[in-house]
């Protein structure tokens, strides 16, 4: 039961932006993906979701190539949250979540997608936001909102028997305050819990380490190392390949997960302008 990359390559514009990449999303697990600026995460993640197609090797969902599903059937089984997800700024708030539920083929009627969309709209700590348009929300409310809409899509299909789906999910974090990471990060493991597969593009390593049951590298469009944070996020991680040179890995106290503090000086002259 996966979501699985299989042999995949991604060229454009001459260049291969991924090359060499096979990689299975487990239901049940939360897979980080981690990686320097431009490294290919985003774009391995659209893969994934049939957003984009691969010039070379196969995504299977369950065995069945994602290429042979109509899209309404795909999207039972799979939803995104992109970076860019559109303004959409005249809708409200629920109007945009129930959004979600038109993605997917499900049988409910137009009063239970309200109820599913409110609940939702709590979940992602909206409460008293559902009537709001979206173009008055701040940045973090607008991703959550966003948010909202892309489990809207999952969950009506769950609605009849349907397994959870993967839910792909790029930088959901880079809006929000601390407890709104945390937030999002626990519905991702609630979604997980209840038997879906989720995949988590984050630059937050920290909270990569701590939210993932696998943690993949993702660099120069190739995966570059991949398992458990406690065996992935090592001191020369951080150095050779996010340029962290002063960087120190702890272990958590009481996870023994382990976590990054930064100790770069940025009053440094530094020759690092660039990525790694
Ligand atoms: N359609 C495209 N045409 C040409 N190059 C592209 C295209 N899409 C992405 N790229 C390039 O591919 C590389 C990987 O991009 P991608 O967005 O996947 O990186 P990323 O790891 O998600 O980066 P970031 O952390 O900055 O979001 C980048 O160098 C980008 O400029």
């Amino acid at each position: 039961m996966t979501l699985e990359l299989r042999d995949i390559t991604w060229r454009q514009g001459g260049c291969d932006i991924l090359h060499d990449i096979t990689l299975p999303f487990a239901r049940g697990n939360i897979t980080a993906i981690i990686g320097p600026n431009g490294a290919g995460k985003s774009s391995l993640l659209r893969i994934a979701s049939g957003l984009s197609t691969p010039t070379g090797g196969r995504v299977m969902l369950d065995g069945r190539s994602i290429a042979t599903l109509p899209a309404r059937k795909l999207a039972r089984h799979r939803a995104m949250l992109t970076q860019e997800s559109e303004a959409a700024g005249q809708f409200l708030v629920r109007q945009m979540v129930m959004m979600g539920a038109g993605m997917a083929a499900h049988t409910l009627d137009i009063v239970q997608q309200g109820l599913l969309a409110d609940a939702l709209v709590r979940r992602v700590g909206l409460e008293g936001f559902a009537k709001r348009q979206m173009m008055t929300l701040s940045g973090g409310e607008r991703q959550r909102a966003h948010l909202a809409r892309v489990l809207m899509q999952l969950e009506v299909a769950m609605t009849d028997g349907t397994l959870p789906g993967f839910l792909l999910l790029d930088e959901p974090i880079s809006a929000q305050d601390p407890a709104h990471q945390a937030l999002v990060l626990q519905l991702a493991r609630q979604h997980a819990r209840r038997g879906g597969g989720v995949a988590i593009v984050l630059h937050d390593l920290n909270w990569a380490a701590a939210c993932a049951d696998w943690l993949v590298v993702v660099h120069r469009g190739t995966i570059h190392a991949q398992g458990p944070p406690e065996t992935v996020l090592t001191q020369d991680l951080a150095c050779d390949i996010f340029g962290l040179r002063h960087g120190c890995v702890h272990r958590h106290e009481k996870t023994a997960r382990p976590f990054i503090l930064p100790h770069d000086n940025i009053d440094e002259e530094t020759d690092r302008c660039t990525s790694p």
